[in-house]
């Protein structure tokens, strides 16, 4: 479990995050959702040390990031997974060069051990077969497969997941959703992924977290999500005509 305590981050005296506190889940999918420029990166980049906030606790199973030296910090890196928008592979690797890359650079596996541990995580993504290939040649749902591969190849605790719907459509967007959603359960991974895809909110959110203007406005639930009477979350939830009418037709079901 991941716990944000009080975190407050300025830029150019301008508060951006205001007080944020947020439980992330082990073991579930956990989600930062909110508008563009509600402070949604800025959390998870605080969450993984990229940023550093004036105030406020983090506290990785009760390990507190903010006071971290270097040597914990160090180890906490091996514990967590990234997945970055746009899978920010590395082109002039292969599939298998890529996921073996956090290997390599973490872990004191020989060439043996770290391609058995690649191809392991390739076949997981359902990707077997396509070792010898590189990004260029696939397609983007199969390098977010990749990225998601190379993410959980030091078998993390926690995994981060910035927009990992960017750029994909429609039906690749849920496949990547639900392998998300089933390595986070199958390996009891806390799971964060900040989005503004609704299908995934409303998908596999099992613990949404809703940013409105640096505060922390909302937690709950997909399911609780239909009933808020949360203004700031209608509006952004609800925008659209579709997920309106799905939030009608659920509301309506639910009294009968
Ligand atoms: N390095 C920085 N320097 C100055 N301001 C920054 C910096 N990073 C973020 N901000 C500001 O902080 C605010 C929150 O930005 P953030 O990127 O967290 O928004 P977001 O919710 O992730 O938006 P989006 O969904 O569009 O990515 C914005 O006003 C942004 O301009």
């Amino acid at each position: 479990m991941i716990e944000v305590k009080d975190i407050e981050k300025s830029f150019d005296g301008v508060k951006v995050l205001k007080g944020v506190s947020a439980t992330f889940e082990t073991g579930k999918v956990n989600l930062i959702i909110g508008q563009s420029g509600s402070g949604k990166t800025v959390l998870m980049k605080s969450l993984v040390g990229l940023v550093r906030p004036e105030h406020g606790e983090i506290l990785y199973d009760r390990r507190d990031l903010m006071t971290m030296g270097r040597e914990q910090l160090r180890h906490l890196r091996t514990e967590i997974g990234m997945l970055f928008q746009g899978s920010a592979l590395f082109d002039s690797e292969t599939v298998l060069g890529n996921v073996e890359f956090p290997i390599m650079m973490y872990t004191g596996m020989s060439l043996a051990e770290r391609r058995e541990r690649a191809r392991f995580c390739l076949e997981r993504v359902g990707l077997k077969g396509a070792d010898d290939k590189y990004p260029s040649e696939i397609s983007g749902g199969m390098q977010k497969r990749v990225a998601i591969a190379r993410a959980i190849a030091l078998n993390p605790k926690y995994l981060f997941c910035d927009e990992p719907n960017s750029g994909l459509d429609p039906k690749t967007s849920i496949l990547i959703d639900e392998l998300l959603y089933d390595i986070t359960h199958e390996y009891g991974i806390t799971t964060v992924i900040n989005t503004h895809d609704m299908n995934s909110v409303l998908g596999i959110g099992e613990n949404i977290v809703f940013i409105n203007k640096g505060h922390r406005e909302w937690v709950g639930n997909k399911e609780l999500i239909y009933t808020t009477t949360n203004e700031a979350l209608t509006d952004f939830v609800f925008a659209n005509d579709l997920f309106q009418k799905v939030r009608s037709y659920v509301l309506e079901h639910a009294h009968k």
